[in-house]
């Protein structure tokens, strides 16, 4: 059958003519062609015709392209960046995440914590050793006033050195003495005790020991509670050679905590004070955003950017941060190999961890006695030490962390304290519920000033940023600048955020953070107002000074924000892991609404 085809006038049509030279056999092309006698009038009508139906041609197009984009980006993971400054619970929030949905992971990972606890508990005692020194080294021996060291064998472990093993001092004479102390929570325990290890004695030689404010008004606050009712308190602290004893007893301590630092790298290390610390509270100029991708090597060029302030700051390893220290500290797997030079490596770490567990094993009971003792405790009042208040306190649980077979508990890794160097990158998926399947890329960061160049790179491409505010630290500075603020660092940083035109589109949640501890100082008789002049006379109770740091954050937000955004707000404890389940749980779905919702629009 032969058929005349008119040209037809459309690009389409056009297009046709170039790849398929000769029609006249098609009988598809041939039912499509206009008739032969079309007229003028038909002929716009029916180009008006294609013109519409390749425009609806091209919308389905469109929209196909989108929804798959959108599926794309639904099957991508949901990535939350974790912000805010050193020590304001960021990991902690991970850890929580990750005990929540990541449980196989969580468990997997939860012993390799065990160097890290022992590492935080052997801070707080070789720091209470150190001060305990001073004050001896003020003091000369009392002649009389003599102890034995504690042999080995009470807590069933190996001597901690051989040096200081089987000395023999003479003896001291308990004497009953009624000493109240005050526990983390800020209660006071029965006035009841003497210490007395296997084979020493402790006298504390006074009486009673008022200090209702003293665990609790934080590091740099002078109590405001009242006096001491004692007048026995006022005079000088009664050391006995018990507590050189002691001393002595826990000097090995110190190698240890050295062996586990060294062991666990710079992550383990705190920040110092330094005056030369950049005072903005996000210090590197933004790099052009939209070009940068996530990526490890991004965040080392940004981190060798400000490496020149602080180089053994910018340990940057991203993708790993605390993982990877926890990696080298793993319980070495036993080999079913032979005496290769590796295994060498494993049995020597392994018998590198015996040891260490070992010397904890056998300085158990000193550390309790110590801790427990009321002249130390009366000691580190005066010099107004609240290691309860501080990260990675410990000091409660010296029987069970000191046990040979201790094994972490989930609460004691919320607790535990490991700086963050550099980004860390944690993947999981949401096991189960409602949002079940959803991967979820979390990225946690190194808070000090000095890390905070490199969080700007992960800015680009976040659903969600979660920034905790540590609510409890008014009354504190930061650790790397003592002439800073605590919380004036925060709001810094917080306003910083809010402003950023980058992030206008991001969904930004505040924690604030550290309710417990807040509640605590403020029990203790700290006044907001004595820091914040601005909370002026409002009453100093718990409920009003988180409505008004709510407000105040609130406030800045709206004021800083390119664009309108909505104040997603959350007080934390994020210690209290039932708590924070209930919280994540609302910001997880929260997240992840968003951030379908923004896929669908795409
Ligand atoms: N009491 C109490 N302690 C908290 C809370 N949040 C965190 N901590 C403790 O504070 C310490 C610091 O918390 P991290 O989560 O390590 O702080 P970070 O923000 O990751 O700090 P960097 O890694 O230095 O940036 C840890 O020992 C936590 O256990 C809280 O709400 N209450
Ligand atoms: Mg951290």
């Amino acid at each position: 059958m032969s058929v005349a085809v008119s040209r037809p006038s459309s690009s389409i049509s056009h297009s046709f003519d170039r790849h398929l030279p000769n029609y006249d056999d098609d009988p598809l092309t041939a039912a499509l062609a206009p008739p032969p006698d079309e007229t003028a009038e038909q002929r716009e009508l029916r180009e008006a015709a294609e013109a519409e139906a390749r425009r609806v041609s091209d919308e389905i197009d469109e929209q196909l392209r989108n929804e798959r984009m959108a599926l794309k980006k639904k099957k991508a993971p949901v990535k939350v960046l974790l912000l805010g400054q050193s020590e304001s619970g960021k990991s902690t929030t991970l850890k929580n995440f990750q005990m929540q949905y990541a449980r196989t992971t969580w468990l997997a990972e939860r012993s390799s914590w065990r160097a890290v606890i022992q590492l935080n508990l052997l801070r707080s005692i070789n720091n209470i050793i150190d001060h305990l020194s001073h004050a001896l080294s003020t003091v000369p021996p009392s002649p009389t006033n003599t102890t034995t060291l504690p042999n080995s064998s009470g807590s069933g472990s190996s001597p901690p050195s051989p040096h200081a093993n089987h000395q023999t001092f003479s003896h001291a004479r308990p004497s009953t003495s009624t000493i109240a102390t005050t526990t983390s929570t800020g209660q006071r325990s029965p006035p009841t005790r003497n210490v007395d290890l296997p084979g020493i004695t402790v006298t504390a030689g006074i009486e009673e020991v008022h200090h209702a404010g003293s665990d609790s008004a934080g590091a740099i606050t002078p109590p405001r509670t009242s006096p001491p009712t004692s007048p026995l308190l006022l005079g000088p602290l009664q050391w006995t050679d018990a507590h050189r004893t002691l001393k002595l007893r826990l000097a090995p301590l110190k190698g240890v905590q050295q062996d586990l630092e060294a062991r666990l790298g710079s992550a383990a290390e705190e920040p110092t004070t330094s005056t030369s610390e950049p005072h903005d509270a996000l210090p590197m100029p933004p790099p052009p955003l939209s070009s940068v991708p996530v990526t490890a090597s991004a965040a080392a060029a940004a981190a060798s950017a400000g490496a020149s302030r602080r180089p053994q700051e910018f340990y940057v390893r991203s993708r790993d941060g605390w993982k990877s220290a926890l990696e080298k500290l793993k319980p070495w797997a036993p080999s079913s190999s032979g005496d290769s030079a590796e295994e060498t490596l494993e049995k020597r770490a392994r018998r590198k961890e015996e040891e260490v567990s070992g010397v904890l094993a056998g300085c158990g009971e000193a550390m309790k006695a110590l801790w427990e003792d009321g002249v130390v405790r009366e000691m580190l009042r005066r010099k107004k030490i609240t290691l309860e208040n501080g990260p990675g306190f410990f000091l409660n649980d010296i029987e069970r962390i000191t046990k040979r077979d201790y094994e972490p508990s989930d609460d004691d890794v919320i607790r535990a304290r490991l700086r963050t160097v550099g980004v860390q990158e944690y993947s999981f998926s949401i096991e189960q519920g409602r949002t079940a399947g959803h991967e979820w890329l979390m990225y946690d960061v190194g808070g000090t000033r000095s890390s905070r160049a490199i969080w700007y790179p992960y800015f680009d491409d976040m659903d969600a940023i979660i920034f905790l505010a540590p609510i409890s630290c008014f009354d504190e500075r930061l650790a790397e600048d003592r002439r800073v603020n605590r919380l004036e660092d925060t709001y810094m940083l917080w306003k910083t955020l809010c402003g950023l035109k980058l992030l206008s589109k991001t969904q930004i949640i505040l924690f604030l953070n550290k309710c417990d501890l807040l509640e605590r100082k403020l029990q203790a008789g700290v006044r907001v107002r004595d820091y914040v002049p601005s909370y002026g006379d409002r009453e100093n109770t718990v409920e009003t000074v988180k409505k008004y740091f709510q407000s105040h954050f609130k406030e800045i937000a709206k004021q800083n924000s390119p664009e309108q955004r909505r104040f997603y707000v959350h007080l934390t404890t994020v210690v209290d892991t039932r708590a924070t389940a209930a919280t994540l749980r609302t910001v997880e779905e929260g997240i992840l609404r968003d951030s379908l919702r923004r896929a669908d629009l795409l």
